[in-house]
C-alpha cells in the first residue's frame, strides 16, 4: 500500500497524572478521567474499554480538545499538530465538494491554488477517490465519506493521529480497508475502538474501566482481560 506520510522524528507522548472532572446536571462533581500516568512510544496504540470508560476522554486530552482538571499531556520532542477522525465523518466534512474540502485542510500550508488543486487530486488518489474530486459530500456513503475526512487529515501533514471509533458506522469491507489504512500511516496513531481485531493489530492495547487505566500491554492479554471486565 502506498504510504502518504513520511514522519521521521519518533514521537513520545508522556501523560502525568491527568485526570478530568465534570459537572453533573445536578451540580456535583464527577471524575470521569483518574490521575493517568503514561509514556507513549509505539506507534499503534488501541484505547479499548465499555461504553463510559473514558476512551473518548483521552482522547480529547490528548488532542487538547478538553482541559484536564489536573496533571499534564507533554510530547517530545515538541507537539505535534494533531489530526482528529470522529465516528461520524460527516461531523468534519466542512466543504460541499470532496476536492474543496481537501483544498480548505490545505491552505494554510499551500498559498497557490492550482498547487492546493494538485496536491488533494494526490492525497484523494492515493486513497482510492481520485474520482470523487469533484462530487458533492453529501452523496458519498460512510465508507467514502470516513476517507475523504481522512484526506482531510492528511492533507494538514498531521505528527499524530488521533481516531475514536473511526470504523463504527462502515461495513465489514470498508471497516477493514480503512484499519489498513490507519495503520499503515506513517504517523503515530491513538485510536479508541470496540472492534477488537482491530485493536489486536496494535502494537499496545490500553484497556479502560470506569474512569481508570485498567490494564496496558500487548493487545492479545488486553483484550481477555477487557473480556474479563465486560462479561464476568
Ligand atoms: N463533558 C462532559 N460532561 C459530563 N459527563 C461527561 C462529559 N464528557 C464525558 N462524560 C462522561 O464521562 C464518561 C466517559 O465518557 P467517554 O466519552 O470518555 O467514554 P467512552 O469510553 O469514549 O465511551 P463510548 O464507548 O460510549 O464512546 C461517560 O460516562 C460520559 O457520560
Amino acid at each position: 500500500m502506498e504510504k502518504l506520510l513520511d514522519n521521521q522524528d519518533s514521537l513520545t507522548i508522556r501523560v502525568d497524572d491527568l485526570c478530568l472532572d465534570v459537572e453533573t446536571a445536578a451540580g456535583d462533581q464527577r471524575r470521569i478521567l483518574h490521575p493517568l500516568q503514561l509514556e507513549i512510544t509505539e506507534s499503534r496504540v488501541a484505547v479499548i474499554g465499555s461504553n463510559g470508560s473514558g476512551k473518548s476522554t483521552l482522547l480529547r486530552l490528548l488532542a487538547g480538545l478538553a482541559q484536564p482538571t489536573a496533571g499534564e499531556v507533554r510530547f517530545s520532542p515538541t507537539r505535534p499538530s494533531t489530526g482528529f477522525i470522529f465516528a461520524n465523518p460527516q461531523a468534519q466534512l466542512v466543504m460541499p465538494v470532496v476536492g474543496e474540502d481537501i483544498e480548505f485542510s490545505l491552505r494554510q500550508r499551500i498559498k497557490q491554488r492550482a498547487e492546493r488543486r494538485r496536491r488533494a487530486e494526490e492525497i484523494l488518489r492515493g486513497l482510492g477517490l481520485a474520482d470523487r474530486i469533484d462530487s458533492s459530500v453529501y452523496e458519498l456513503s460512510s465508507g467514502e465519506a470516513q476517507k475523504v475526512a481522512l484526506a482531510g487529515v492528511l492533507a494538514t501533514e498531521p505528527g499524530l493521529v488521533l481516531a475514536d471509533e473511526p470504523t463504527t458506522l462502515l461495513d465489514l469491507r470498508n471497516a477493514a480497508e480503512f484499519q489498513n489504512r490507519l495503520l499503515d500511516l506513517d504517523v503515530p496513531l491513538v485510536v479508541a475502538t470496540h472492534d477488537l481485531e482491530f485493536a489486536a493489530r496494535a502494537d499496545r492495547v490500553l484497556v479502560f474501566h470506569e474512569g481508570h487505566l485498567a490494564f496496558d500491554g500487548a493487545p492479545a492479554p488486553a483484550v481477555a482481560h477487557y473480556r474479563r471486565l465486560a462479561l464476568g
